[in-house]
């Protein structure tokens, strides 16, 4: 049991939740219409930036104040800050190629069942999600699909949601009973691999949805103006991994991934064991509040977190949410290790970028040209796909 620290209404209280509000997405106040709010201008001025970080060691080996390249003979610099052990930043460790691939296996495979995903508390199992998107498909509830042929009867049977071939239009004013495959992809939040979580769902009073995981980790799906939501009154949670939900093994060519990129931050003489995986999806105006991730057994090992598609900010705060947070920048290709002390840190994601000069998604628009792969850049292009992956025991 795990009591998350609770937030007030107050959203200036902690040094964190400042920090999130300095970089969250908000609107200008005029706004004629909503098609033309624009977004408050941000001081990114304090962000780390280990592109540039990267870039400056590359042409004269030295990095900047209080941050220092790991020695470890790792294929690429891996990057740590001075005061926070166990954090390590690996920037573009992923080739355009293997970001393309982890991005349609986000979208396509790791949404798939057995593996669970925000939408089974209200659908049940929903299969081909993605292609259903695309496809037009609508997602009917199981009550229209079962009638009893004997008795004539309608069967309520809520759970068994199907994609059917009705076009859309058919299905309008019919909210109750059908939801566009497009809707339900848009709102896609998360999906797990390997073992499976408990996940409690609440929906906040001012009709702003959290997601909640092990009781602390949130996604907040910002509507409009609204001001952060207030999750005081839901601030005790069963956290744990339910290993008797039907799961499948983390797929061969991930766990060697991050087996690989898990190398710098591992314990001497061992090696990482992938359990368990979070896939996060983001879109425009997406957060994820801070929190810590602590319930695996044992935090020496670390969490590989890896990023694709839109640039996001990343803060790292302390083990008190009234420590001063560092802000980064995550891009496309960046893998974050966070191990030992780091696990303790709260951490988050107040922000990411969708708008084409910030978003920095162009790479990925060059790879993800041929036909079939349009779908994907039409995603990615506004969306960002964390992947992080853990060892469970
Ligand atoms: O999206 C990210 O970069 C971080 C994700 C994260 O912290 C989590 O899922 O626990
Ligand atoms: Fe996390």
């Amino acid at each position: 049991m795990y009591d998350s620290d609770r937030v007030s209404d107050n959203s200036e209280r902690t040094a964190f939740r400042r920090a999130e509000k300095k970089y969250k997405l908000y609107y200008n106040d005029s706004k004629p219409s909503k098609r033309q709010k624009q977004p408050r201008p941000v001081d990114l001025s304090e962000v780390v930036d280990f592109k540039l970080v990267l870039e400056s060691f590359h042409q004269n080996g030295e990095t900047p104040p209080g941050i220092f390249k790991l020695q470890c003979d790792f294929n690429r610099p891996v990057f740590c800050f001075e005061d926070r052990p166990g954090f390590y930043f690996i920037p573009g460790a992923l080739s355009i190629e293997e970001q393309c691939h982890w991005i349609r296996e986000s979208l396509t495979s790791f949404p798939q069942p057995p593996n669970r995903t925000n939408h089974n508390e209200i659908y049940g199992p929903i299969h081909d999600l993605f292609f259903s998107a695309q496809k037009q498909k609508v997602l009917v509830a199981g009550e229209n699909l079962d009638r009893d042929t004997d008795s004539g009867v309608h069967k309520v049977d809520a759970c068994k949601w199907k994609f059917s071939e009705i076009p859309i239009e058919m299905s309008r004013g019919d909210s109750c009973t059908s939801i566009a495959g497009s809707n339900l992809l848009r709102k896609l939040r998360w999906s797990t691999l390997g073992l499976q979580f408990d996940w409690s769902k609440v929906d906040d009073p001012l009709g702003v949805t959290l997601l909640i995981l092990n009781a602390n980790i949130f996604i907040v799906k910002s509507v409009g103006k609204k001001s952060p939501p207030n999750i005081s009154s839901h601030s005790i949670f069963q956290r744990n991994y339910n290993i008797s939900l039907p799961h499948n093994k983390i797929p061969e060519t991930l766990c060697e991934l991050s087996t690989r990129m898990a190398a710098p931050a591992m314990p001497m003489g061992k090696e990482f064991q992938p359990e368990a995986a979070i896939v996060n999806y983001f879109g425009l105006g997406d957060m994820l509040g801070g929190h810590l991730d602590d319930m695996e057994a044992d935090w020496t090992k670390p969490i590989v977190s890896m990023s694709l598609g839109c640039k996001a900010i990343f803060l790292l705060g302390g083990k008190s949410r009234e420590d001063l947070p560092v802000a980064m920048f995550l891009r496309s290709g960046d893998i974050v290790l966070m191990a030992g002390e780091a696990r303790e840190c709260f951490h988050g994601v107040p922000r990411i970028f969708t708008d084409k000069e910030n978003a920095e998604v162009t790479p990925l628009s060059l790879q993800l040209s041929h036909q079939d792969d349009l779908c994907f850049m039409e995603y990615i292009r506004t969306s960002r796909i964390n992947i992080n992956i853990r060892q469970v025991f």
